[in-house]
């Protein structure tokens, strides 16, 4: 077999999926996308249907292939990266999904977190995973559908349930053989995984009544992860690289480096700093591996605020009064100020530094004057505020500086909110040429494996820089804007509980 000039990249987000084709210089030959939709079956639930979002997948790759006007022969490889923690059960002999997929935002098992926290669970789980408890993690959600659905039990009596996340989801239905695998990066966001020796911890899964037999094989992030089947595309083609999405993002934008850091603005913000190759324990941030490859582990911290362009996207379908993100900054810059209006996406409780699986989400200082261009403007700026708390406890904890901040995500397009994050963290904000970083990361996971680059430092060379947003606000009003922030947050804390 010659090599494929091109490596597919399948992003599977919260809110749609995109097939990228992208060519040996990092460059984009094709994208397709399309959006699926979200479940709130109650408040605080988030659900996501596993069958549509393989519709999804199997859609985007072959629109994104035949737009290139390339062939199957031309692929050298298949990558995957996906919203993390969601998680999915479904029989193995079947196929077939017993229930809708929790979705990683899905406050479901707050109570199970609580009695966690109660059992003296915390300091076992921080060391052993690197993670805290929280219902954003998938071993809650797994231990979820054990108690609650009765065809996940069944079929545990017979081991045929299948218990994984998105990526492990993905591979078993695109592969002939049916691999059950996950990649070390989503495997560490279960709150099921020991980060250190890189397994399943088995007292764990026997607190929360997991059986191991329904657990995918953890793989590295590159290499032999499985053979797409020939129905997607016309031949097989091999599955050689796979990260969660924001490990992969963090590769994409080439933080190779220790201490080098992202922040991505998608459905939510995460910040992710390159740690070396030991793991770092934090308080408040999550210790987690960046990636695995020939052996070798990167960690990472990172800081995960839950709720960012999802807000966006409320003022677009719930309220209406916007039709596009666009609008929304074009309405945000044509006021000077949010006229005293705080606004707190806590839509799902809030995640670093915070973690309140209670809070909601707030709007306040509205007056009779308020404007929507108020109420937009206070939206952007509450993205950048909930990541300047994250870059804030990230430099806190990990005793750095960070002198420069790389950013992508779908957010990122919009020019008043670079600057506002800029400004307000007072830090050099650089957004690279291409955006799609996290796909571009998986793309090059795959592309190292197959023999498309040889080398981190070749990848480095790809990677190119559109736009330095540069801080220019004064400390005053920083510090005046940042306290507002502050005081509203303590507003929309414990919502829920009350
Ligand atoms: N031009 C824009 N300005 C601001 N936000 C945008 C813009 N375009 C898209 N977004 C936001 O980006 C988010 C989608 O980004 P994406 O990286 O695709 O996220 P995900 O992978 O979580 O689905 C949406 O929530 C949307 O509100
Ligand atoms: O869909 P995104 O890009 O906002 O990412 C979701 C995260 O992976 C959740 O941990």
């Amino acid at each position: 077999m010659t090599l494929g000039k091109y490596i597919l990249a399948i992003d599977q987000g919260t809110t749609s999926t995109r097939a990228i084709l992208f060519d040996a210089l990092g460059g984009i030959a094709a994208v397709a996308q399309q959006e699926f939709p979200q479940i709130y079956p109650q408040p605080g639930y988030v659900e996501h249907d596993a069958v549509k979002i393989l519709q999804t997948v199997i859609y985007v790759c072959r629109a994104a292939v035949a737009k290139a006007g390339v062939s199957a022969e031309d692929v050298a490889a298949i990558s995957i990266t996906n919203q993390r923690e969601t998680t999915v059960a479904w029989d193995s002999q079947t196929g077939i999904p017993v229930c809708n997929a929790i979705v990683w935002q899905c406050r479901r098992t707050a109570p199970e977190c609580e009695r966690l926290a109660a059992d003296g669970m915390g300091e076992y789980i921080k060391s052993t995973t690197g993670l805290l408890i929280d219902p954003y993690f998938s071993g809650t959600k797994m231990k979820w559908i054990l108690d609650n659905v009765p065809a996940a039990r069944e079929l545990a009596g017979k081991g045929r349930l299948r218990l994984g996340t998105i990526d492990s989801w993905l591979v078993f239905s695109l592969t002939e053989g049916r691999s059950f695998v996950t990649d070390i990066s989503n495997a560490s966001r279960t709150m099921l995984m020991d980060i250190n020796k890189h397994c399943w911890d088995g007292a764990l899964l026997k607190k929360l009544g997991i059986p191991e037999s329904a657990l995918p094989r953890i793989v590295e992030c590159g290499g032999d992860i499985g053979i797409c089947s020939k129905t997607l595309l016309g031949r097989e083609i091999p599955i050689a690289g796979m990260a969660g999405d924001q490990h992969a993002a963090l590769f994409g934008q080439c933080c190779f480096e220790k201490g080098m850091a992202k922040n991505t603005y998608g459905t939510g913000c995460f910040v992710l700093m390159n740690t070396g190759e030991e793991p770092v324990q934090s308080k408040d941030l999550l210790t987690t591996v960046a990636w695995k490859l020939n052996g070798k582990t990167v960690y990472a911290l990172e800081g995960s605020a839950f709720n960012a362009g999802s807000a966006l996207q409320w003022l677009r379908d719930e309220l209406k009064i916007i039709e596009t993100p666009q609008e929304a900054d074009r309405l945000a810059e044509s006021v000077e100020d949010s006229g005293g209006v705080s606004f707190v996406p806590a839509f799902t409780g809030l995640g670093a530094p915070y973690w309140d699986m209670y809070a909601r989400g707030a709007l306040l200082g509205i007056t009779r004057g308020t404007q929507r261009a108020h109420v937009c403007r206070a939206v952007l700026e509450s993205i950048a505020h909930e990541s300047y708390d994250l870059i804030h406890v990230m430099e806190q904890e990990a005793g750095v500086n960070l002198l420069e901040l790389r950013v992508d995500g779908g957010a990122s397009r919009s020019r008043f909110l670079m600057q506002y994050q800029a400004d307000v963290s007072d830090r050099h904000v650089k957004r690279p040429v291409c955006l799609e970083t996290t796909a571009l990361g998986s793309a090059m996971l795959a592309g190292l494996s197959v023999g498309l680059w040889d080398s981190q430092e070749e990848l480095t060379e790809l990677w190119r820089e559109e736009q330095t947003f540069t801080p220019s606000c004064t400390p005053e009003l920083r510090e005046r804007n940042l306290a507002r922030w502050h005081r509203a947050v303590e507003r929309s804390r414990g919502w829920a509980e009350i």
